[in-house]
């Protein structure tokens, strides 16, 4: 169900939007423009729909339209032309249409916002600052105090309710926030950027934190990030912005696999695919290796058997060699190295990555119980060069 749904929005800054939407219609750069009118592009022509429970990223470099685009959703920037709604129990409304008092209700009780510069009062204590949105809310003062302390112990601040922010570090200072935040309980959760001013570390823990909440929650959070490694690790759904517009609406792994742009290229080209990627994106399907009489031959002298496509033994010169089904979690110190694994195809190359560790072989793919393809070293090497996409005319 979507929460969300921004229609061919364009968004523009300056005084002369009668002029400036003829030349954006004719297209007209972004340059070119400001050249022209003086008016600066902030966003043009962006769709997208973003369903509940989903974290949808938008991405890109600085100046992009992100920040300008997510500020529509709550109605903080006005919209030149198309619809910008957002689910109001029954009914859809638009942001940009609708009166100051339908305005005041949605944001106090279906959208909320996370900043980068947490935007906390420093005259108010931990706990009142996360209470704060609540009062605006109209929830009496015992209730909104313990709503704000079971919202402060989500975020293992609970030992803090009574401190100032200016005696908490930045990394929890951006956890009040994101009590704050999850405090107002409402629908939609806007965060531009919340973790970049943060040090890595503390960015990774706020990141897995936010996962986390987010599954328990399951609001449905638009996030804004200049870091792709990020947007893959955090999103469900990825927009990537270049010059006001959105230039690749994909999937963390489509947009890995299959960048649309030089430009997204250029963002994948320094993620680490290991958060992102899947066995069956990476691997040597069944159908490119040499098949002879239900043996496909494999490295090292060995060979599979198979019956209608379904692995039933690993062979060698000197007969039959261990396999081992895998499943997630499983403990791998207790099992010889020199078994192969058999992995379902959808598996983390994250976790492909640490079987071909433990293990010294290749591992045979399995979806539905037939052998889809094979994970050796060469794959591996593949996607940690980046050289998947393009693959159909640059394979290595
Ligand atoms: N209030 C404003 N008045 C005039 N121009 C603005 C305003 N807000 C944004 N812009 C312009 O709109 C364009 C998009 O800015 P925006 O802040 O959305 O980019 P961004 O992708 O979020 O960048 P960053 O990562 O640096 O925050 C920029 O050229 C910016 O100068």
């Amino acid at each position: 169900m979507a929460v969300v749904t921004i229609e061919n929005v364009d968004i523009v800054f300056g005084d002369n939007k009668a002029q400036t939407l003829p030349l954006m219609d004719k297209g007209h750069s972004r340059d070119e423009i400001i050249g022209m009118t003086g008016d600066v592009v902030g966003v043009q022509n962006a769709s997208i729909e973003v369903n509940e429970g989903e974290i949808c990223v938008l991405m890109g470099l600085s100046g992009s339209g992100k920040s300008t685009l997510l500020r529509a959703v709550n109605g903080l920037n006005k919209i030149a032309r198309g619809r910008c709604l957002v689910r109001d129990g029954d009914n859809m409304v638009d942001m940009a249409k609708c009166d100051d008092a339908t305005l005041r209700h949605m944001r106090t009780h279906r959208v909320s916002m996370v900043f980068q510069s947490f935007a906390l009062m420093p005259w108010l204590t931990v706990l009142e600052n996360v209470a704060f949105g609540l009062e605006m809310q109209g929830m009496p003062k015992t209730e909104r105090l313990i709503k704000a302390r079971e919202q402060l112990k989500m975020v293992s601040l609970d030992q803090w309710a009574d401190k100032k922010p200016d005696e908490l570090s930045g990394g929890m200072r951006q956890r009040v926030g994101l009590a704050r935040a999850f405090a107002m309980d409402t629908d939609v959760l806007l965060m531009d950027e919340p973790f970049s001013a943060l040090d890595p570390l503390i960015r990774t823990q706020l990141q897995d934190e936010l996962i986390e909440l987010q599954r328990r929650l399951n609001k449905t959070i638009i996030f804004v990030s200049h870091d792709l490694d990020e947007a893959l690790k955090i999103g469900t759904k990825i927009a990537i912005m270049e010059s006001a517009k959105i230039i690749q609406e994909d999937t963390p792994e489509q947009i890995v696999l299959n960048p649309a742009t030089e430009y997204v290229e250029n963002f994948v080209a320094h993620t680490n695919p290991l958060n992102v990627l899947l066995g069956n994106s990476l691997m040597t399907p069944l159908s490119e290796l040499a098949i002879q009489n239900d043996k496909v031959i494999m490295e090292n002298g060995m060979w599979l058997e198979l019956t209608d496509e379904k692995l039933t033994s690993v062979q060698n010169l000197e007969g039959e060699v261990p396999t081992v089904s895998w499943t997630p979690n499983m403990v791998l110190d207790n099992i010889p190295n020199n078994a192969i694994f058999i992995v379902p195809a959808n598996i983390a190359m994250r976790d492909a990555v640490n079987i071909r560790y433990h293990s010294k072989h290749f591992m045979v793919l399995e979806e539905n119980e037939k052998c889809v393809g094979i994970l050796n070293d060469h794959n591996f090497y593949h996607a940690l060069l980046g050289k998947h996409f393009g693959r159909d005319t640059n394979a290595a």
